[in-house]
């Protein structure tokens, strides 16, 4: 093994060109219950943009390699790991149960080798490709716990999924869709709504120049106080800001908002009335677990679902590729090839 290695490190926070690329990486050593894992694939979120910029109250320890999402295999194991061998396939769980995420308070994915607790790691199925297991734990983990664990979405509910071309919002289209779940798919652009109809929306709105809010109720009617006609069932929104009280709007009595997080603002503006006058439940869902992971390498291991993926990149292009996510120019996941 080289004793130097790639790595895209966060310097300080601010903007994107405060990430390099850096040739001069150590690599990690395995450690008692630790393996290195060779990387063979990485993807970003937008937590890698809100590492980068920096969140009031989250302390990262500087500098840091970012990337939450890696996939690759065993290069070394250290003492004490039980079940795991060189040469393994695996995908890592970014989760480390005593530090807290990879990519944010340990060196995540983005660089050719990465030390990882035995606890993270998963079998990666025969038929998962690298790419398609990077592309899981953060987008599709967060949206299997939002609707499947939490069972908040039932066969025949309308689903109107907020920001859908993004990674939590591709894996919501598609896990809704196999829930059964009638999809209304909200994004930004022509080019993004064909590619939502095609993994399976039922319905797309360009919700910069349509209200979405007002195009669910001309569609399903108005939210009614008795019974539970008009509107949708459930909003699932990982947005917030100025979307927030429309999405209250137009969801039936006794439907469900979703939240997972706030690209656009985490202190919007509340409408109460709304929230008691038609019985919503406003359902908080955070993170994933090993089920949740598991379950999705069985779905993708099986064909039953297939990870929507924008693009490859080199590690060399990585930031490009963030700054993408940043302007909402991705349809899906952006892999980096480290
Ligand atoms: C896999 C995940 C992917 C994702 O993308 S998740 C979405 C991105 N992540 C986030 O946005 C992080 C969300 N979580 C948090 O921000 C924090 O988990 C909470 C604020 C929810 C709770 O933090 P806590 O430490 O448990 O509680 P506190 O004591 O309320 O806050 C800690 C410190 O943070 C300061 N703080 C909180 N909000 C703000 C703000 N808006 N502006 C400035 N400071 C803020 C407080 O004052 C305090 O600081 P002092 O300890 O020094 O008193
Ligand atoms: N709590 C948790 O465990 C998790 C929370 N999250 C949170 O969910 C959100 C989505 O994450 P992820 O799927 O990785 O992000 P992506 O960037 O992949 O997708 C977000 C989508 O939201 C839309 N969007 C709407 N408003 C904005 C805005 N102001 N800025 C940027 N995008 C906007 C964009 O689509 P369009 O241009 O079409 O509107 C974009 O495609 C983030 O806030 C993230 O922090 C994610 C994973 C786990």
């Amino acid at each position: 093994m080289s004793q130097t290695m790639k790595a895209l490190v966060l310097n300080a926070h601010g903007g994107l060109d405060q990430l390099s690329v850096v040739h001069d990486k150590p690599v990690p050593q395995a450690t008692p219950g630790h393996v290195v894992v060779r990387v063979r694939a990485s993807s970003f979120n937008y937590h890698d943009v809100f590492t980068v910029q920096g969140m009031p109250g989250i302390k990262v320890p500087l500098p840091v390699i970012i990337g939450l999402d890696l996939a690759g295999d065993i290069a070394e194991v250290g003492a004490d790991v039980e079940g795991w061998k060189a040469g393994d396939r695996v995908l890592v769980n970014p989760l480390n149960r005593e530090k807290g995420l990879m990519g944010e308070m340990l060196d995540g994915g983005m660089a050719q080798y990465c030390l990882v607790s035995a606890a993270q790691l998963l079998p990666l199925p025969a038929n998962v490709t690298y790419e398609q297991a990077a592309a899981l734990p953060v987008a599709y983990g967060t949206a299997h716990r939002m609707l499947v664990t939490h069972r908040t979405v039932q066969a025949g509910d309308k689903v109107l999924i907020l920001g859908a071309s993004g990674g939590v919002g591709t894996a919501s289209v598609i896990l809704a869709k196999r829930l059964g779940a009638e999809v209304i798919a909200c994004a930004s652009g022509a080019d993004k709504l064909a590619r939502l109809r095609e993994i399976g929306a039922d319905h797309v709105v360009d919700y910069r120049e349509t209200d979405f809010s007002k195009w669910a109720i001309q569609q399903y009617g108005k939210p009614q106080r008795r019974g539970t006609e008009g509107g949708v069932d459930v909003v699932v929104n990982f947005t917030g800001g100025d979307t927030w009280v429309p999405s209250l709007r137009c969801i039936r009595r006794g439907g469900i908002l979703l939240t997972c997080g706030a690209t656009a603002g985490y202190d919007p503006k509340e409408d109460l009335r709304y929230i008691w006058s038609f019985e919503l439940t406003v359902k908080g869902s955070n993170s994933f677990y090993d089920e949740n992971l598991l379950a999705l390498l069985d779905q993708v291991d099986r064909g039953e679902i297939a990870p929507l993926i924008d693009r490859v990149v080199p590690l060399e292009e990585a930031a490009e590729g963030l700054a993408a996510i940043r302007d909402r120019k991705v349809i899906g996941k952006i892999i980096v090839a480290p």
